[in-house]
Protein backbone atom coordinates (compact mmCIF):
# COMPACT_ATOMS: atom_id res chain seq x y z
CA UNK A 1 0.00 0.00 0.00
CA UNK A 2 0.96 3.49 -0.94
CA UNK A 3 4.19 2.28 -3.41
CA UNK A 4 2.60 3.67 -5.87
CA UNK A 5 2.40 6.68 -4.18
CA UNK A 6 6.06 6.63 -2.85
CA UNK A 7 7.29 6.04 -6.35
CA UNK A 8 5.57 8.85 -7.85
CA UNK A 9 7.02 10.90 -5.76
CA UNK A 10 10.16 10.18 -6.23
CA UNK A 11 10.27 10.00 -9.76
CA UNK A 12 8.55 12.97 -10.26
CA UNK A 13 9.95 16.55 -11.31
CA UNK A 14 10.83 19.71 -9.24
CA UNK A 15 10.74 23.30 -10.33
CA UNK A 16 12.15 26.47 -8.45
CA UNK A 17 9.85 28.69 -7.10
CA UNK A 18 12.33 31.58 -6.06
CA UNK A 19 14.75 29.87 -3.59
CA UNK A 20 11.92 27.08 -2.97
CA UNK A 21 11.80 23.87 -4.97
CA UNK A 22 8.52 22.63 -5.43
CA UNK A 23 7.86 18.81 -6.30
CA UNK A 24 5.25 18.42 -9.32
CA UNK A 25 2.96 15.70 -8.50
CA UNK A 26 -0.60 14.49 -9.79
CA UNK A 27 -1.82 14.59 -6.17
CA UNK A 28 -0.94 18.20 -5.43
CA UNK A 29 -0.75 18.95 -8.95
CA UNK A 30 -2.88 17.58 -10.54
CA UNK A 31 0.06 17.56 -13.13
CA UNK A 32 0.83 16.28 -15.25
CA UNK A 33 -2.15 13.42 -15.30
CA UNK A 34 -3.92 11.60 -12.29
CA UNK A 35 -4.25 8.18 -12.29
CA UNK A 36 -7.43 7.36 -10.82
CA UNK A 37 -5.31 4.28 -9.67
CA UNK A 38 -3.19 6.24 -7.54
CA UNK A 39 -5.99 8.53 -5.92
CA UNK A 40 -7.60 5.06 -4.70
CA UNK A 41 -4.31 3.82 -3.44
CA UNK A 42 -4.50 7.49 -1.21
CA UNK A 43 -8.55 7.39 -0.21
CA UNK A 44 -8.26 2.73 -0.10
CA UNK A 45 -5.23 3.65 2.68
CA UNK A 46 -7.50 5.99 4.58
CA UNK A 47 -10.62 4.35 4.92
CA UNK A 48 -8.95 1.36 5.84
CA UNK A 49 -6.68 3.09 8.66
CA UNK A 50 -9.73 5.81 9.96
CA UNK A 51 -13.09 4.87 11.60
CA UNK A 52 -14.82 7.68 9.77
CA UNK A 53 -18.51 6.60 11.00
CA UNK A 54 -18.75 9.88 13.51
CA UNK A 55 -17.20 12.32 10.45
CA UNK A 56 -20.11 14.26 9.53
CA UNK A 57 -18.39 17.24 7.17
CA UNK A 58 -15.19 16.65 4.97
CA UNK A 59 -13.67 19.98 4.51
CA UNK A 60 -11.01 20.16 1.50
CA UNK A 61 -8.74 23.35 1.03
CA UNK A 62 -8.30 25.05 -2.61
CA UNK A 63 -7.05 23.62 -4.85
CA UNK A 64 -4.99 20.66 -4.35
CA UNK A 65 -7.42 19.33 -1.60
CA UNK A 66 -10.24 19.63 -3.54
CA UNK A 67 -10.06 16.10 -5.41
CA UNK A 68 -9.10 14.40 -2.01
CA UNK A 69 -12.27 15.37 -0.73
CA UNK A 70 -14.36 14.90 -3.43
CA UNK A 71 -13.21 11.18 -3.97
CA UNK A 72 -13.03 10.74 -0.30
CA UNK A 73 -16.86 11.81 -0.59
CA UNK A 74 -18.12 9.72 -3.23
CA UNK A 75 -16.29 6.77 -1.54
CA UNK A 76 -17.85 7.44 2.22
CA UNK A 77 -20.85 9.25 1.55
CA UNK A 78 -20.10 11.88 3.88
CA UNK A 79 -19.95 15.48 2.29
CA UNK A 80 -17.79 17.98 1.74
CA UNK A 81 -16.77 21.55 1.91
CA UNK A 82 -14.30 23.74 0.50
CA UNK A 83 -12.35 26.23 1.96
CA UNK A 84 -11.84 28.46 -0.59
CA UNK A 85 -9.71 31.27 -2.15
CA UNK A 86 -12.50 33.25 -2.89
CA UNK A 87 -14.89 34.98 -0.39
CA UNK A 88 -18.41 34.81 -1.07
CA UNK A 89 -19.46 37.41 2.06
CA UNK A 90 -22.04 34.81 3.30
CA UNK A 91 -23.31 34.94 6.94
CA UNK A 92 -20.78 33.24 9.50
CA UNK A 93 -17.56 33.24 6.47
CA UNK A 94 -14.46 32.95 8.32
CA UNK A 95 -11.75 34.55 6.68
CA UNK A 96 -8.12 32.92 7.02
CA UNK A 97 -4.72 34.14 5.77
CA UNK A 98 -2.44 31.40 4.68
CA UNK A 99 1.11 32.01 4.05
CA UNK A 100 3.00 28.89 2.52
CA UNK A 101 6.93 28.73 1.28
CA UNK A 102 6.18 30.58 -1.80
CA UNK A 103 2.92 32.27 -1.73
CA UNK A 104 0.15 34.05 0.64
CA UNK A 105 -3.53 34.69 -0.34
CA UNK A 106 -6.61 34.71 1.86
CA UNK A 107 -8.86 31.64 2.17
CA UNK A 108 -12.24 31.68 3.45
CA UNK A 109 -14.24 28.72 5.25
CA UNK A 110 -17.93 28.73 4.97
CA UNK A 111 -20.50 25.58 5.81
CA UNK A 112 -19.23 24.38 8.91
CA UNK A 113 -20.95 24.74 12.63
CA UNK A 114 -19.59 24.37 16.20
CA UNK A 115 -20.09 21.12 17.08
CA UNK A 116 -19.66 19.48 13.65
CA UNK A 117 -17.43 16.57 13.30
CA UNK A 118 -14.81 17.30 10.82
CA UNK A 119 -12.18 15.48 8.60
CA UNK A 120 -9.76 17.96 7.41
CA UNK A 121 -8.02 16.93 4.20
CA UNK A 122 -5.44 18.61 1.98
CA UNK A 123 -2.39 17.15 -0.01
CA UNK A 124 0.80 18.89 0.96
CA UNK A 125 1.82 19.99 4.32
CA UNK A 126 5.40 21.69 3.66
CA UNK A 127 6.20 24.75 6.14
CA UNK A 128 2.77 24.15 8.03
CA UNK A 129 1.25 27.55 7.68
CA UNK A 130 -1.31 27.02 5.74
CA UNK A 131 -2.61 23.71 8.10
CA UNK A 132 -2.08 25.97 10.78
CA UNK A 133 -4.16 28.74 9.98
CA UNK A 134 -6.80 26.82 9.43
CA UNK A 135 -7.04 24.60 12.17
CA UNK A 136 -7.00 27.67 14.19
CA UNK A 137 -10.21 28.76 11.95
CA UNK A 138 -11.65 25.73 12.66
CA UNK A 139 -10.97 25.84 16.32
CA UNK A 140 -12.38 29.54 16.69
CA UNK A 141 -15.56 27.71 14.64
CA UNK A 142 -15.93 25.17 17.19
CA UNK A 143 -16.12 22.18 14.98
CA UNK A 144 -14.91 18.98 16.52
CA UNK A 145 -11.89 18.38 14.39
CA UNK A 146 -11.82 14.58 14.53
CA UNK A 147 -8.80 13.98 12.43
CA UNK A 148 -6.14 15.97 10.15
CA UNK A 149 -5.07 14.11 6.74
CA UNK A 150 -2.41 15.22 4.81
CA UNK A 151 -1.30 12.48 2.28
CA UNK A 152 2.21 14.26 1.59
CA UNK A 153 4.67 15.36 4.48
CA UNK A 154 7.58 17.74 2.97
CA UNK A 155 10.38 18.71 5.09
CA UNK A 156 9.29 19.48 8.96
CA UNK A 157 6.06 21.94 8.96
CA UNK A 158 4.10 19.53 10.11
CA UNK A 159 5.52 19.25 13.55
CA UNK A 160 5.42 23.09 14.01
CA UNK A 161 1.58 23.04 12.67
CA UNK A 162 1.31 20.38 15.76
CA UNK A 163 3.31 22.21 18.12
CA UNK A 164 0.67 25.48 17.64
CA UNK A 165 -2.23 24.18 17.39
CA UNK A 166 -2.25 21.19 19.58
CA UNK A 167 -3.97 19.17 16.69
CA UNK A 168 -2.43 15.63 15.44
CA UNK A 169 -1.78 16.18 11.74
CA UNK A 170 -1.90 12.58 10.19
CA UNK A 171 0.60 12.16 6.95
CA UNK A 172 0.92 9.14 5.08
CA UNK A 173 4.46 9.63 3.09
CA UNK A 174 7.11 11.52 4.28
CA UNK A 175 9.46 13.40 1.48
CA UNK A 176 12.33 15.78 1.80
CA UNK A 177 13.98 17.72 -0.71
CA UNK A 178 17.68 16.64 -1.25
CA UNK A 179 19.96 17.98 -3.83
CA UNK A 180 16.46 19.35 -5.85
CA UNK A 181 15.15 16.17 -6.00
CA UNK A 182 12.68 14.33 -3.93
CA UNK A 183 13.68 11.87 -1.41
CA UNK A 184 11.49 9.24 1.06
CA UNK A 185 12.05 9.36 4.42
CA UNK A 186 11.61 6.32 5.98
CA UNK A 187 9.82 6.11 10.07
O1 LIG B 1 2.58 23.77 4.53
P1 LIG B 1 2.58 24.91 3.57
O2 LIG B 1 3.95 25.49 3.37
O3 LIG B 1 1.57 25.95 3.91
O4 LIG B 1 2.22 24.35 2.12
C1 LIG B 1 1.10 23.54 1.91
C2 LIG B 1 0.09 24.20 1.01
O5 LIG B 1 0.69 24.53 -0.25
C3 LIG B 1 -0.20 24.14 -1.27
O6 LIG B 1 -1.16 25.13 -1.46
P2 LIG B 1 -1.10 26.32 -2.50
O7 LIG B 1 -1.51 27.56 -1.83
O8 LIG B 1 0.19 26.31 -3.26
O9 LIG B 1 -2.31 26.01 -3.42
P3 LIG B 1 -2.77 24.99 -4.48
O10 LIG B 1 -3.34 23.83 -3.71
O11 LIG B 1 -3.77 25.83 -5.14
O12 LIG B 1 -1.62 24.58 -5.35
C4 LIG B 1 -0.85 22.90 -0.71
O13 LIG B 1 -2.05 22.61 -1.38
C5 LIG B 1 -1.05 23.24 0.73
O14 LIG B 1 -2.31 23.86 0.94
N1 LIG C 1 2.98 20.52 -5.37
C1 LIG C 1 3.55 21.06 -4.31
N2 LIG C 1 2.78 21.63 -3.39
C2 LIG C 1 3.39 22.18 -2.33
N3 LIG C 1 2.87 22.80 -1.26
C3 LIG C 1 3.90 23.18 -0.49
N4 LIG C 1 5.06 22.81 -1.02
C4 LIG C 1 4.77 22.18 -2.17
C5 LIG C 1 5.58 21.57 -3.17
O1 LIG C 1 6.82 21.53 -3.11
N5 LIG C 1 4.90 21.02 -4.21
Amino acid sequence: MLDELKKSLVECPVVKKGEYFYFVHPISDGVPLVEPELLDDVMDYIINHYNLNMVDKIVGVESMGIPLATALSMKTGIPFVIVRKREYGLPGEHKVHQKTGYSENELYINGLNKDDNVLLIDDVVSTGGTITSVIKALDQIGVNLVYTIVPIEKDDGRINAEHNTGHNIDTLVKIKMVDGKVTIVDD
